[in-house]
């Protein structure tokens, strides 16, 4: 089996960890990773320290409009976090060892408990523009593909070679963040469901929008997965939330298509009802 380059290695992870701890009084055992669009959340963070990720050296950049690029480190629902405003994707050329990065960077830092979220396209057809759906499960479609962060030589200090994954989105977090959606009057729009990831960068064909139905998936995205991978890998607790920014189109012959900027259109009007569930959950869970 092939060496595990240098950057990936546990040593420049533990160097990353340590140079962004160097910059801040904070200590967060809180990560959560903004996805397209959804990096407004950062504005509720407190007494904050924001490093680029361009000047963090061996962290990938984003390369998308929605995706600010920036660790916000600070104060959330009165609890320390470090928040990714954005995140990196392989279909930006970024191998899956390297999405693991900012990831692993978190857990030497002392993270515990990662939330992740993304945008999605709704393959479920009861889902509509604009509902949020808490993360169950996922398919790593990319997995049966062999992209997987975990591929190579393991290194027993991130994690055990064979991870369990039938647990991989907390319970405890899920039944939280339910029951604040239903005090907050967002039971409308709030859905729980099963995330898939697709390499990308294009968005499905009519037959792989059907597919992903019959196989069981509720929305489909370009992320994410490999984030919680990797956490999991590393015995992270885990929390996830997809925003339904369009609907996979399923029937052949439509006129319309799926593109970026509904997308982030989509981001920025559900935004606020998708920072409160967010910032609640915090204030509320134990860490
Ligand atoms: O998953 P996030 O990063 O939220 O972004 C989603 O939005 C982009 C497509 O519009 C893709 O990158 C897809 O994965
Ligand atoms: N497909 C894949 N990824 C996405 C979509 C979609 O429809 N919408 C947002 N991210």
């Amino acid at each position: 089996m092939a060496d595990i380059a240098k950057e990936y290695m546990y040593e420049n992870i533990e160097r990353i960890a340590n140079g962004i701890l160097a910059q801040t009084k904070h200590r967060p055992k809180l990560g959560i990773i903004c996805g397209s669009g959804l990096g407004a959340l950062a504005d509720k963070v407190e007494d904050r320290t924001v490093i680029n990720y361009a000047d963090i050296t061996g962290f990938p950049i984003s390369t998308v409009p929605g995706h600010e690029g920036k660790l916000v480190i600070g104060k959330l629902g009165g609890k320390a976090v470090v928040l990714m405003q954005g995140r990196a994707h392989c279909y930006e050329g970024h191998p899956p060892q390297k999405i693991a990065i900012p990831v692993r960077t978190m857990k030497l830092m002392g993270v515990e408990t990662l939330f992740v979220t993304n945008a999605a396209g709704g393959i479920n057809r009861d889902y509509k523009v604009g509902d949020i759906m808490i993360m169950k499960d996922h398919i790593n479609l990319a997995g049966f593909a062999g992209i997987n962060p975990l591929v190579g030589n393991n290194d027993d200090k991130f994690g055990p070679r064979f991870p369990p994954m039938s647990n991989a989105y907390d319970r405890k977090l899920r039944d939280l963040a339910k029951s604040i959606a239903k005090e907050k009057g967002f039971e409308p729009f709030v859905r729980e469901g099963v995330y898939c990831m697709m390499v990308g960068p294009n968005f499905e064909t009519v037959t792989e929008a059907r597919f992903l139905n019959i196989i069981g998936v509720d929305a489909t995205g370009m992320s994410t997965v490999q984030e919680v991978l990797v956490a999991r890998h590393a015995g992270m607790r885990v929390f996830g939330m997809s925003l339904i920014t369009n609907m996979v189109i399923s029937e052949y012959d439509v006129e319309s298509v799926a593109n970026h900027a509904e997308v982030l259109e989509t981001g920025k009007a559900r935004s606020k009802d998708l920072q409160t569930l967010v910032s609640t959950l915090v204030e509320r869970m134990d860490l």
